[in-house]
């Protein structure tokens, strides 16, 4: 995969080395410049066949993503954005090569029925909080908070599975808002969204 051809920004980053040597146990480099938010060095991922042979999905793929931007991840059917956004989500591990991503990060799946699984709206936007020791009141804050910013307020009791594909994939990203995390992946966020909300 020809990540430089995949990313498209305003302006072109400016990226300084790695700061520190990642780890000869891990693939997850845990500190670096305040300035970056994502950076991957050369990540490999395969997969092994029933047969046992090993398919590369990824190959010495890096990036570098600055804080405070907006990126997109583009490329044909089956060039491996979504095993890159698994990876950087922490749900696949790199076969090599190295990555820092600024914590906390949140991922939205392609299909929120893979996310949005709590019986109510408000349990479900609830649900990440729960680590995070706060009162009950400043989790209904978070949540109202997050749910207006995706415009599902008036759904806070809905249950879930009376929701459309849209609206879920909202309830999945006022999750990820809810959490105040410093990375936010997307996995073709688009899928279920209709032209306006795309826009909003
Ligand atoms: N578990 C797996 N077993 C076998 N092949 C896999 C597996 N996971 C991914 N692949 C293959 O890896 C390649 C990359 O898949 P991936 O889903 O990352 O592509 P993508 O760029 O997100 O595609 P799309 O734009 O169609 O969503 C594809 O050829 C896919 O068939």
């Amino acid at each position: 995969m020809d990540l430089p051809a995949l990313f498209r920004a305003a302006v072109p980053p400016n990226i300084p080395p790695l700061l520190s040597a990642p780890s000869p146990r891990s693939n997850y480099i845990i500190e670096k410049d305040n300035n970056i938010a994502i950076e991957g060095r050369n990540l490999n991922f395969s997969i092994k066949t029933r047969k046992g042979d090993l398919v590369p999905i990824l190959k010495d793929c890096s990036l570098s993503i600055p804080s405070g931007q907006l990126w997109m991840l583009l490329g044909p059917n089956g060039c491996g954005k979504s095993t890159l956004l698994k990876i950087l989500a922490g749900l696949l591990n790199p076969t090599s090569g190295t990555l820092y991503l600024k914590r906390p990060k949140s991922f939205v799946f392609q299909n929120p029925d893979h996310q949005v699984v709590m019986p109510t709206v408000e349990a479900d936007v609830s649900f990440g909080l729960g680590k995070l020791n706060l009162t009950e009141d400043e989790v209904k804050c978070k949540v109202s908070k997050a749910l207006d910013a995706v415009g599902m307020s008036a759904y806070m009791q809905r249950p879930v599975q009376t929701l459309s594909g849209g609206q879920k994939q909202r309830v999945a990203i006022a999750g990820a808002l809810a959490e105040a995390c410093k990375v936010l992946l997307l996995d073709e966020l688009t899928t279920f969204l209709d032209e306006t909300d795309q826009v909003y």
